[in-house]
């Protein structure tokens, strides 16, 4: 079975878009990465699938039962939302205490365990926390009755790179003891290092479904390399070079292969500096619909 699964799944709040005939299983034991630039929907689509908000057509289940229909399926997930809200006046200690009253197991040690690996302090009040710590009780909060199933809507957005490290080295471990993991991202290197899976999904619509193997291998650098003299266009006109633009004494393009012959070919000519980058995700998306013949 199926751990997550959307099938023509559509939301509209009124006039505005939501998400459109979204369609696709994430299978238990999968890190699965949805990924989207803002707006694209992952929230509404991960929000319709917890029962948190309506369908407007089509369904979503999670191991085979819809939350609204069955809300005690819930108690097999972790669900950290992409903002959290909490009653200020409580200590960290408390709130997750409270959570944890909602399960039918002793939850303490998981929470001290949590703590520490997230480095939160459990005697501190809520309202004396910043942004990244108040993010800590919220993912401690999702983990702390060993879930099944781990939603995470942009997990990482205020956790400093140290912290996003430690986070993702747990998450890892979650699934190593069996927990399927969904989380939503607009970061592509972060869903890169960690998914097995990935959808992609824009404007509302899932515009890819990949093996994470898959797009890497479909993957593009942007290449940037200032030269000490302007140098001739036709010069990096080889297979695999798109969207080659010079200006001054840049150069700037998108290589897709094997990375060596570009290399080659930059050492046969004089520069002053060079930067080999992940393209970010308008790139990967401009990709896609250029794949799939349409226009942009
Ligand atoms: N409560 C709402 N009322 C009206 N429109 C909404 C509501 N919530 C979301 N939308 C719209 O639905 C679309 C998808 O939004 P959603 O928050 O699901 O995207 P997202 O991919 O999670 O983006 P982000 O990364 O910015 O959170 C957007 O066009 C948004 O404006």
């Amino acid at each position: 079975m199926s751990a997550i699964e959307f099938k023509k799944l559509t939301k509209s709040y009124g006039k505005s878009r939501g998400i459109i005939d979204v369609n696709f299983k994430v299978e238990e034991g999968d890190i699965f990465g949805f990924i989207g630039p803002n707006g694209a929907g992952k929230s509404t689509a991960i929000r319709t699938l917890l029962g948190l908000i309506h369908p407007t057509s089509g369904s979503a289940t999670i191991f085979g039962k819809s939350c609204i229909e069955h809300p005690q399926v819930k108690k097999d997930v972790g669900y950290l939302p992409s903002e959290v809200f909490y009653y200020d006046h409580m200590r960290v200690i408390d709130l997750l205490n409270y959570s944890a009253s909602f399960y039918k197991k002793d939850c303490k040690k998981r929470i001290r365990e949590l703590a520490e690996i997230m480095d939160l302090d459990l005697k501190k009040k809520i309202d004396d926390l910043s942004f990244g710590n108040r993010k800590k009780v919220g993912i401690v909060q999702g983990l702390l009755h060993d879930p099944k199933l781990i939603i995470l809507d942009e997990p990482t957005s205020g956790l400093d790179p140290l912290m996003q490290q430690k986070f993702f080295e747990l998450i890892r471990d979650e699934n190593k003891k069996g927990a399927t993991i969904f989380f939503s991202s607009h970061i592509l290197g972060e869903v890169q290092r960690m998914c097995n899976r990935v959808a992609l999904i824009k404007e509302g619509r899932i515009i890819k479904l990949e093996k994470m193997s898959d797009l890497r291998e479909n993957n593009y650098k942007r290449i940037r390399i200032e030269t000490p003299a302007a140098i001739d266009r036709s010069f990096f006109e080889m297979p695999g070079v798109s969207k080659l633009e010079l200006k001054d004494h840049m150069v700037n393009f998108l290589f897709r292969g094997d990375i060596n012959t570009v290399i080659r070919k930059i050492s046969q000519t004089n520069i002053a500096n060079l930067l080999i980058e992940e393209p970010d995700l308008e790139e990967i998306f401009l990709h896609y619909y250029e794949k799939e013949g349409e226009t942009v």
